[in-house]
């Protein structure tokens, strides 16, 4: 590929759901001319309860996909995959993907040593976050607290009902107890909930957020291969699995516009595995 067409390419990011939305957030505010392709694979959702074998086969569907579409680079706007799947398909890929665990656990180590990790059943199983920080640092500590019920609450936009409050309190409670300082949103579904979780939390507990430094890491990576786009970007294309218009209007929120959204036919999807 030419430069000037690489520059130009869009770059994916998915999710199971609207969790990516918070990558996407970041990706607008620190490279604004990307252009972008989202995808949600909302007909599957949620992945957190998954078998690795599930996760690894949807993320390699969704990857030959993203190759259709001439992407520069993926970025896994998901924990989940990127505990599961990441290190098989970088192997398997001609493509640069970018995982969110590792930025994620750099950037646990640099704010505290006692750090609790929420995420998927699938996420804490893994233990992908432990082991990413303990081989950064080996002197700070690390609790996981797997919340399944936080991504139907999100999906459902059950935020800020007290039944999520509750929920939230129940989750964090032995992280409380261990007196952490650091707490990861080891999926990308939770910030939409940082409100509650902040009020939660006493205030000297820092919050990571991986999505922040994934597209940090995704700025450092285009500059290397000398990819950035210095055109104006088109507007970013949605794609989901399941009903566009649930996932239009679930996302307008987060967006604050309600966007096009196409749907990818899951047959589709297999075919290109
Ligand atoms: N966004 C999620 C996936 C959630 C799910 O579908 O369970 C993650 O970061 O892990």
């Amino acid at each position: 590929m030419f430069t000037s067409s690489l520059e130009r390419a869009p770059i994916g990011i998915f999710d199971s759901g609207v969790g990516g939305l918070t990558v996407l957030r970041q990706l607008y505010r620190q490279l604004p001319n990307e252009t972008i392709i989202y995808f949600g694979d909302t007909a599957r959702l949620p992945y957190g309860i998954k078998t690795p074998a599930e996760i690894l086969q949807y993320v390699r569907e969704i990857l030959h996909w993203m190759q259709q579409q001439q992407v520069k680079m993926v970025i896994m706007a998901c924990n989940t995959s990127s505990a599961l799947a990441l290190e098989v398909v970088s192997q398997e890929f001609k493509l640069p993907i970018l995982g969110i665990i590792l930025p994620g656990a750099k950037a646990a180590v640099s704010c505290g040593k006692r750090i609790g990790v929420i995420a998927t059943p699938a996420t804490a199983k893994s233990n992908a976050y432990r082991r990413a920080i303990l081989e950064m640092a080996s002197d700070v500590r690390v609790w996981q607290v797997a919340c399944p019920e936080f991504v139907p609450l999100i999906e459902q936009n059950r935020i800020n009902e007290p039944y999520t409050v509750d929920v939230a309190r129940s989750y964090l409670e032995p992280l409380l107890e261990q007196e952490i300082d650091t707490l990861v949103y080891g999926c990308t579904h939770y910030p939409h909930l940082a409100p509650v979780l902040r009020s939660l939390l006493p205030s000297h507990v820092k919050i990571v957020d991986p999505a922040v430094h994934i597209v940090t890491a995704c700025a450092q990576e285009l500059d290397l291969q000398g990819a950035r786009n210095t055109h104006l970007p088109l507007p970013t294309r949605f794609a989901v699995s399941g009903c566009p218009q649930q996932f239009a209007n679930s996302s307008a929120q987060w967006l604050g516009y309600t966007p096009m959204v196409e749907m990818v036919d899951l047959s589709e999807l297999r075919v290109r595995s």
